[in-house]
């Protein structure tokens, strides 16, 4: 796999941290996502691959495991607010001195620096203030934020494991480590350059909820069917929209202009009814094999089964019988191989993974009985 012989040392965090450790897992790092101890549960729902050593790092001791990790690893990820690391004697300056070659990623909300550095906050906090929640949302309401897609895990998870590969491949020349301040408000943002790049064009000039792209447009919209499910629309181009109003089995004379503005409420309304009157299977039974660019909006129960995403795999099941995607993008020779195997516990790895990082037994001993570190390998048997 891409990412075979790295090695990372991720800090449990709550999202977006989570993800970026499951990703370069994924694509074959080793991760060792290190936990708190006296925590019965992870809340980390994205650790596949991972291996969990429960520290406690209000200890002095606790900060020397770690350093002794964090020398032998190539990328540490952490998702505190700025200066906890620095406070703990965790921070760069400390860990780089020991390991030059060392990654040092920093996902944060706001950045390591600014007057918002140390605020505390979510993905909504973060995607108000990187521009694109003003933009989010239908006509006359208010702005809506897509789940915590945008700024936890494009903008956050996914642009950290950008920029933790583009640290990998710039140390493969220099030979040296270095810092990455990933702040989710500015990954996002950058996630969401078009909207900026293309104001240019007209394409945003309407109010929220009124634009081409944002559900403006009776052609770029979902439409409820006679089942209580869901079409989703995207029929831009004047050759495919065509095929969307044939499919509709409609008469081009008796609408309006596709692009005469004015008319679209008119012909959202047109369109609602025609999808009313047939099932979501029976619509996309009209529109598969067509270029109308019509899907039917699947449940993520369904997903698996839709014979195009099954051709593909682009969805399996763990060994636990969960539904998750297959880590993306493909690469031909050295794609990613999930594991299947159920997530760690926490501290299911604290013993072996110390033996081989080089503690001897009796300092493992030792460690454990003080209460440094949390051994869950009992629980992991059951
Ligand atoms: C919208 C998303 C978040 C969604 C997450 C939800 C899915 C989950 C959130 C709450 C969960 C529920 C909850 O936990 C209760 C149940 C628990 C049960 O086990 C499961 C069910 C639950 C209902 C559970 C269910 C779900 O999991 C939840 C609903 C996001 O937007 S995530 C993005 C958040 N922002 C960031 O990540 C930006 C960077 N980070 C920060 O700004 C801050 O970390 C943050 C997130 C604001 C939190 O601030 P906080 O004050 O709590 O922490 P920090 O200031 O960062 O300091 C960390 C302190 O921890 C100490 N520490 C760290 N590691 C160790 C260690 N190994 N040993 C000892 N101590 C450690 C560190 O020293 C710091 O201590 P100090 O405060 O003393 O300096």
């Amino acid at each position: 796999m891409a990412l075979a012989g790295v090695r990372v040392i991720e800090l449990a965090g709550l999202a977006p941290a989570p993800f970026c450790g499951m990703i370069l897992s994924d694509f074959g790092a080793r991760v060792i996502r290190v936990d708190r101890t006296k925590v019965a549960m992870t809340v980390d729902t994205q650790a596949r691959g991972k291996q969990s050593v429960a520290l406690n790092l209000k200890n002095p001791k606790g900060v020397a495991v770690l350093k002794k990790l964090c020398v032998q690893s190539d990328v540490v990820l952490e998702p505190y607010r700025k200066g906890v690391m620095e406070k703990m004697g965790l921070g760069p300056e400390d860990l780089l001195k020991e390991n030059p070659r060392l990654i040092y990623a920093r996902l944060t909300g706001y950045g390591q620096s600014g007057s918002y550095a140390k605020a505390a906050g979510h993905d909504i906090n973060y995607l108000a203030m990187s521009g694109l929640l003003s933009m989010l949302g239908r006509t006359s309401e208010k702005p809506y934020a897509p789940l915590n897609l945008v700024a936890d895990f494009a903008g956050g998870g996914l642009m950290c494991a950008f920029g933790i590969v583009l640290a990998l491949l710039e140390r493969s020349r220099s030979g040296r480590g270095q810092i990455i301040d990933a702040s989710m408000v500015e990954g996002a943002a950058y996630v969401g350059s078009f909207m900026w790049k293309s104001r240019s064009l007209g394409l945003w000039n309407r109010p929220r909820g009124e634009n081409l792209l944002d559900s403006g447009a009776p052609f770029y919209d979902t439409y409820r069917t006679s089942d209580g499910k869901y079409m989703a629309v995207g029929a831009i181009e004047p050759q495919f929209y065509q095929q969307l109003i044939q499919g509709l089995g409609l008469d081009d004379a008796d609408l309006p202009a596709q692009m005469s503005i004015s008319d679209w409420p008119q012909l959202r309304e047109t369109f609602s009814r025609v999808f009313a009157t047939k099932t979501q299977a029976e619509w996309s039974q009209v529109f598969d094999g067509t270029d109308a660019c019509v899907t039917p909006v699947l449940s993520v129960d369904k997903v698996l089964s839709h014979p195009h995403n099954k051709a593909r795999g682009s969805f399996f099941k763990d060994s636990q019988g969960e539904i998750s995607p297959r880590p993306a993008p493909v690469l031909s020779r050295s794609p990613a191989e999930p594991c299947r195997f159920r997530d760690p516990f926490i501290g299911e790895h604290t013993r072996s993974v110390l033996k081989e990082y080089g503690f001897e037994q009796a300092q493992i001993e030792q460690l454990l009985s003080a209460g440094i570190v949390e051994c869950n390998e009992a629980k992991a048997r059951l």
